[in-house]
């Protein structure tokens, strides 16, 4: 099907179009594959540090690989990086949510309570935020936040158990506070619906989860193509006479008829990489609207185990958000004694401020409180990863937030002009996972062969809707008479106040002067 394309452009002379692929995570990786399948050989992948697969990495803790980016893989079943998983024999446990322990500020241990109060207070308010979202979307509701909706699911969290139990059901997974997520799109559940599973499966495999993506590579460029640049971070992208042009920090350029932008939320509200001309309006509305989370996966070695035997150990610490969620890293590798904290939201800034040293005192404190009268010795091994930090990821995954419109997240997904934006945000039911990262790749990859082949097929450039629809106020410049009440924006509003109408008209003055002369 594809072979056909490159010969007819060849036979006609033409230039075979160069594709750009800016980043060699996930998304980057999938592009040059999809591209390569579709029979296109003209493309380079820029890639900012030394390795390709992204915020998919693994580093050694003592003798052990171990996740310091993605470490699931959330929903199995038909999830088509499940399918990758299997085709490339990557080893996973199936995650087993429920092997946890709570203990709180004293050392006692508060399972009881907490598996009190979740099945009797916090489940029925999850089911509620389930059907109140799906209502909501039915009756065309606006957003809300999942907070607002477990309140009204009859959840009040009074304790530092309720605290925790939030923090394992929610902060845990969105990275964030309830108050900061759209509850009309992130709870719905449609990602394991979609690949009819309820399985999330943790990786634990020697050669790291980007295996997966060093595979996909292998199956399109070899050892040694000059096609994989690495440690070209790109500072410019310039779009000049239908051509776009692409700068590095080392002052490299390369032109391309099409570009793929693979870089994270974070990076692009950054603004680490320049667009001349700037990005419309719309477009950086969508990206700086939406959210980048902040997470980090802090590993610890230790010469002895000294904690539980349970898959989680949970703190029910009397402040939210204080180091919360353990992972019992000897559940997936038995012996290696390897504990790891999850920190989410704006607890990353301010830990990744801290030196390695301060860190560790931090969280050898808390293990402190969390296992009281024990003694707690110092980490022979360690991993404490900075994402937020590194201005090649600026956080780890993207959040839908709360009044974020569909109309919005197409403006995300549109290209802008020739140059196509591919990522983890880059699908309606997978945004934030890697899966999301992957569907979007092939989906532009598609998008720009079809325009290829026949531009008349290239994508319709987007137009908010807001810009379509006019304006009800009559002295804007886009006004619209047939926009309704409550709807369309107002591009440009005069602010003066009409000369008939202004009751500080000289004409007025002298008139409301005469009359009460007259009648005085
Ligand atoms: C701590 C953490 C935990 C996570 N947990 C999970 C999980 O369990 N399951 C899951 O599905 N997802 C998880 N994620 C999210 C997942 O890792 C990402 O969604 C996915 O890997 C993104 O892939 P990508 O290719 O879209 O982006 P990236 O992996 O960010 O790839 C973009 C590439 O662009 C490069 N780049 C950036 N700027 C420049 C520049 N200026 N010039 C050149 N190159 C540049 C970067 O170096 C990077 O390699 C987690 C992420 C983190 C950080």
């Amino acid at each position: 099907m594809t072979e056909p394309v490159i010969a007819r452009i060849r036979q006609k002379n033409l230039e075979v179009p160069k594709v750009l692929i800016l980043g060699a995570g996930m998304a980057g990786i999938t592009a040059a594959k999809a591209l390569h399948d579709k029979g296109y050989i003209n493309f380079i992948i820029l890639e900012g540090s030394n390795r390709v697969g992204g915020r998919i990495k693994e580093t050694k803790v003592g003798d052990n690989t171990v996740e310091v980016g993605a470490a699931w893989i959330h929903a199995g079943g038909s999830n088509p990086l499940h399918l990758l998983a299997n085709k490339f024999n990557l080893s996973y446990v199936t995650s087993d949510y429920e092997d946890y322990i709570v203990r709180d500020s004293k050392g006692q241990n508060v399972t009881d309570e907490f598996k009190t109060r979740y099945e009797k207070n916090f489940k029925p308010a999850l089911k509620f935020l389930k059907s109140y979202a799906k209502e909501a979307r039915n009756k065309r509701k606006p957003d809300f936040t999942i907070r607002s909706a477990l309140l009204m699911g009859g959840w009040h969290p009074r304790s530092a158990v309720d605290d925790v139990i939030e923090l394992f059901n929610v902060d845990y997974t969105y990275a964030y506070v309830p108050e900061t997520i759209s509850g009309l799109h992130a709870y719905l559940c449609e990602m394991y619906e979609e690949f009819n599973t309820t399985d999330d499966l943790t990786v634990k495999d020697r050669r790291g989860y980007s295996h997966i993506i060093r595979s996909l590579r292998t199956e399109v460029l070899k050892d040694g193509d000059q096609r994989l640049r690495l440690n070209e971070v790109v500072t410019d992208i310039e779009q000049k006479d239908k051509r776009i042009v692409v700068r590095t920090k080392d002052n490299v350029t390369y032109s391309a008829d099409y570009v793929i932008v693979t870089f994270s939320i974070g990076v692009l509200q950054h603004d680490d990489v320049h667009f001349s001309p700037s990005l419309p309006v719309w477009k950086r509305e969508a990206i700086n609207q939406f959210q980048q989370a902040l997470l980090m996966h802090i590993y610890l070695q230790f010469a002895e185990k000294f904690w539980d035997d349970h898959e989680f150990l949970l703190y029910a610490s009397e402040k939210r958000n204080n180091f919360n969620v353990w992972q019992n890293i000897d559940k997936t590798i038995p012996g290696s004694k390897i504990l790891q904290v999850s920190v989410v939201g704006d607890e990353v800034r301010r830990l990744e401020r801290l030196n390695d040293t301060e860190i560790i005192h931090v969280l050898l404190s808390v293990l402190m409180v969390m296992y009281s009268g024990r003694r707690i010795p110092q980490p022979v091994a360690y991993s404490i990863p900075r994402w937020y930090s590194d201005p090649l990821f600026r956080g780890a995954y993207s959040n839908w937030p709360p009044g974020y419109t569909l109309d919005t997240f197409n403006g995300l997904q549109a290209p802008v002009d020739k140059i196509y934006f591919a990522g983890d945000y880059g699908d309606r039911h997978n945004y934030g996972y890697i899966q999301g990262s992957y569907l979007s790749a092939l989906r532009v990859a598609d998008d720009i062969d079809k325009c290829i082949r026949n531009h008349s097929s290239c994508v319709a450039p987007f137009r908010p809707e807001y810009d379509a629809r006019g304006c009800t106020y009559h002295t804007a410049n886009n006004y619209d008479v047939k926009a309704k009440d409550g709807e369309g924006s107002c591009a440009f509003v005069e602010c003066i106040i009409s000369n008939s109408a202004s009751i500080y008209d000289e004409k007025y003055i002298f008139i409301i002067y005469i009359s009460f002369e007259l009648f005085r």
